[in-house]
């Protein structure tokens, strides 16, 4: 199981995080979150980070130009783009990026999916009206589809306690967390971490 610890802020948490085996690192450039940073602080932080750990940037409608200039300054691998961004948006800028679909109860997932032909897969969140992400909630596994053919990231509520029993229900390659290993906003408390990193791969 593939694990991304999302909403990094400090260099301390990320070498935390790497060392409990985490492979994706997510930084969070939406000026809405607790866990925002700036593009010197995720300078900072990708200078921590081993070569071979995803370093995932993530956005919520973010202007282009902005997205461009963070572009510029930090080595990002990913994009993740967490609002309503259209593919034409998504492809500008020419790297690999997955999608957010937030699992509204009335969403046709694989249609959404496929409004994303070029995207590397696609990381299904819970849905509240209003809060673009990093809710704390969780939504029905049970939605995830099956036979999407897609690189499935389940996130959304995920603590180290309920991971486990996410992971069989949903069978995603990946699993995304921010809150649930937390120790106050935007800090996260390494036995957290690392106690969900181990449940995530039962
Ligand atoms: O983390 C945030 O603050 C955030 C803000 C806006 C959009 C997305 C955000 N985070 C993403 O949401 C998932 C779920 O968060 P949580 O585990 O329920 O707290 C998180 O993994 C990020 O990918």
């Amino acid at each position: 199981m593939q694990v991304k610890i999302c909403g990094i802020t400090n260099s301390e948490d990320a070498g935390d995080a790497v060392a409990a085996g985490a492979d994706a690192l997510g930084l969070v450039f939406y000026a809405g979150s607790p866990r925002c940073v700036t593009a010197e602080q995720a300078a900072a932080i990708a200078k921590a980070v081993p070569p071979f750990v995803t370093l995932v940037g993530l956005f919520v409608n973010a202007d282009s130009a902005g997205v461009e200039d963070t572009l510029a300054r930090v080595p990002l691998n990913l994009l993740q783009f967490h609002g309503t961004e259209s593919a034409e948006y998504c492809e500008q800028f020419r790297r690999p990026y997955i999608k957010a679909l937030r699992m509204k109860d009335d969403l046709d997932v694989l249609a959404a999916m496929a409004e994303h032909p070029a995207a590397r897969g696609f990381l299904l969140d819970a849905y509240r009206p209003g809060v673009p992400g990093g809710t704390g909630e969780s939504f029905d596994w049970q939605r995830v589809p099956q036979d999407s053919g897609q690189q499935i990231v389940l996130a959304g509520g995920l603590t180290p306690g309920n991971v486990a029993r996410a992971v069989d229900t949903a069978q995603p390659q990946a699993v995304d967390v921010s809150g649930g290993v937390e120790a106050s906003p935007g800090r996260k408390d390494p036995q957290k971490v690392a106690a969900f990193i181990r449940a995530a791969n039962g």
